[in-house]
């Protein structure tokens, strides 16, 4: 029984519990200063606004109270108006640096999720979809902004009033107080109850907003598949249809949160309505002021509205808490192939011998078909090995395993004497030039593009390569010449170009070891001989591994290895194999037509 490969390491899902906001503190934490000046203008702000009651009352008082003497309440009306003009400038200094903090937070996490996720291997794509991934990244961090950025000072700053207005209430009159903390806990209990149904629509409506992502790019990105198909209306229809179940969960979220919030204004402003009819009684008993009453309302307004932000702003934190928590599960996720602590050197200068030892290796989601069968197979510093082969017979798949994007279950890979597994997988990939099938063109200038493998080569370089490539002739001739932009927005190159443009890349990167996957689409014959000078430049003293669908390719290989169902199952020269008959003799009838003809 063939061992099973690892699983890729998926955390279980996020829950929605608020630890999982731990991990934005990691990141807020880093900036002390900021966090410092934002606590210090929100509890000056908070303790500023509480002391208006207190002016109130003193205005009452003192002012109204003792005939209306305008000198007597002038200079109380002064202080007020002092008062409020620090509130509105501690005000801007906590929203400006809460602000602050919020952006920085979600601009680092957003580096960190990126860096992080462009080191794991292929299996974890496999299982998690680029474009899902990507709108999460958008959605779930633009939550966190909000919370980050606004949520947690509401919170802290209504915390901050709730608790002392209550403070200053009891200071005022402690009978009416606590009186009303007797009746406000009784209106928690179905605010709580609410509280945790709008968490879970919420989770599920944040669930759709992805979906919707997701489609737009998937649907986008095929788009002229989409088109060929006149699938326009259907497409519109299925993302019509996930937009309106996306709308029905934000309206049963809309309905519940718009239930809390009458619950929560009823109830505590009921409450507060009875502790006044006591209070209003102990005014005309002459047991209270009215500058107390007076300051009691106000400080009363204040808390209920703390509270009531409160409840609301404990909706935005489970969102977050949500959002928080799938991030961290991508921060979370470990690559299988890691460098080991004690990674062994590959030898100066390189060699480029590439050694296949009884490798045995299915792909992690196709557990039941082995991709790779005890296949060995040694490329000689400087050799042309041509794989050949029927469609899924592995060729890919060796690629796969000599750039080390999967480790194989038995057998080994060494480059130049040195294991895969003892190796820096970055030292390896750094010894490999690849040139795969459909060529990445990526939105920046062809000079950019052809020096993606060494950014730090020169235009001479860049140009030399070119035309090793013969590719200078069309470059010169874009519109910007090599400074054109390529890519979806840039300026299209033919299928004969792009492979050229491939083939200048890998000369430009200079690897030792040249992994050739030779496209299969037709090019016109002036295409085909100018693409085939570039091959015959690039493998030029250079180990090449090369899956070949030409025949001058395999006609100039020093050995072709004929594979078949994961394993080799004929070796040698063209004649030879042509010779014995065989797979190569069918295969080569069927791809090369020139044979047969
Ligand atoms: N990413 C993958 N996940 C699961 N199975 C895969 C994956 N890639 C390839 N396979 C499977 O592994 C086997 C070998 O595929 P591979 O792509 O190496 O064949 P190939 O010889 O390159 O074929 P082709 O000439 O059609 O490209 C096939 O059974 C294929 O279905």
């Amino acid at each position: 029984m063939a061992s099973r490969p690892p699983k890729p390491p998926l955390p279980p899902p996020a829950e929605r519990k608020l630890s999982r906001l731990k991990l934005l503190w990691r990141f807020a934490r880093a900036y002390p200063v900021q966090l410092a000046c934002a606590l210090a203008a929100l509890g000056i702000a908070a303790l500023t606004t509480l002391a208006i009651p207190q002016g109130l009352k003193m205005v009452v008082d003192n002012g109204f109270a003792r005939g209306s003497d305008p000198a007597a309440i002038t200079p109380y009306f002064a202080g007020l108006l002092g008062l409020t003009a620090f509130l509105g400038a501690a005000t801007a200094v906590r929203f400006f640096f809460v602000s602050w903090i919020g952006e920085r937070v979600v601009a680092d996490l957003r580096k960190a999720v990126q860096t992080h996720l462009i080191g794991l291997d292929p299996v974890f794509f496999e299982t998690n979809r680029p474009a899902e991934i990507a709108s999460r990244i958008t959605s779930d961090t633009a939550i966190i902004e909000q919370v980050v950025g606004t949520s947690a000072s509401l919170a802290l700053r209504n915390t901050v009033m709730g608790i002392g207005g209550i403070g200053y209430m009891f200071w005022v009159s402690p009978k009416l107080t606590l009186l009303m903390l007797l009746v406000i806990p009784l209106t928690m209990g179905p605010i709580l109850l609410l509280g945790r149904r709008v968490r879970d629509i919420s989770r599920t409506s944040q669930d759709r907003v992805a979906d919707i992502g997701t489609m737009v790019s998937e649907v986008l990105g095929a788009i002229r598949i989409v088109q060929a198909f006149t699938q326009e209306g259907r497409e519109a229809a299925r993302f019509g249809a996930a937009v309106e179940r996306s709308f029905d969960t934000a309206k049963r979220r809309i309905r519940l949160r718009a239930t809390m919030t009458a619950l929560v204004i009823s109830l505590v402003f009921g409450a507060i309505t009875l502790v006044l009819w006591r209070g209003a009684l102990d005014v005309i008993d002459g047991t209270l002021s009215g500058g107390a009453i007076a300051a009691f309302v106000f400080a009363a307004a204040i808390v209920a509205g703390a509270f009531g932000t409160l409840t609301e702003v404990y909706g935005d934190f489970m969102r977050a808490a949500g959002a928080s928590g799938r991030m961290e599960e991508l921060l979370n996720a470990r690559p299988l192939i890691r460098a080991p602590d004690q990674p062994t050197a590959l030898p100066q200068p390189p060699h480029g011998r590439l050694e296949f030892s009884h490798v045995r290796f299915h792909y992690p989601s196709k557990p039941d078909v082995a991709a790779l069968k005890d296949f060995t197979l040694t490329v000689e510093p400087g050799e042309t090995v041509a794989v050949v082969g029927p469609s899924g017979a592995g060729k890919s798949t060796l690629f796969q395993l000599v750039q080390r994007f999967y480790d194989p279950e038995a057998g080994s890979l060494a480059l130049d004497g040195v294991a895969y597994t003892a190796a820096d997988p970055q030292g390896i990939r750094q010894r490999l030039a690849v040139v795969p099938q459909e060529t990445v063109i990526f939105a920046a200038s062809a000079l950019e593009n052809i020096r993606y493998g060494r950014p730090e080569a020169t235009e001479a370089q860049v140009w030399a390569a070119a035309e090793a490539a013969h590719a200078d002739q069309f470059l010169k001739e874009l519109p910007e010449g090599i400074h054109s932009l390529l890519g979806e927005s840039g300026t299209r190159l033919s299928g004969g170009q792009r492979q050229r443009l491939a083939i200048a890349r890998a000369i430009l990167r200079d690897a030792p070891v040249l992994l050739l996957d030779e496209a299969t689409s037709a090019l016109d014959a002036e295409s085909e001989r100018l693409v085939q000078a570039a091959l015959d430049e690039l493998m030029k003293n250079r180990t090449t591994l090369v899956i070949a669908h030409r025949l001058a390719t395999v006609r100039n290989a020093d050995r072709i290895v004929v594979m078949d169902k994961g394993r080799i199952v004929a070796t040698g020269t063209h004649d030879s194999l042509l010779a014995a008959g065989g797979l190569y003799a069918r295969l080569a009838k069927l791809q090369f037509d020139q044979i047969a003809a």
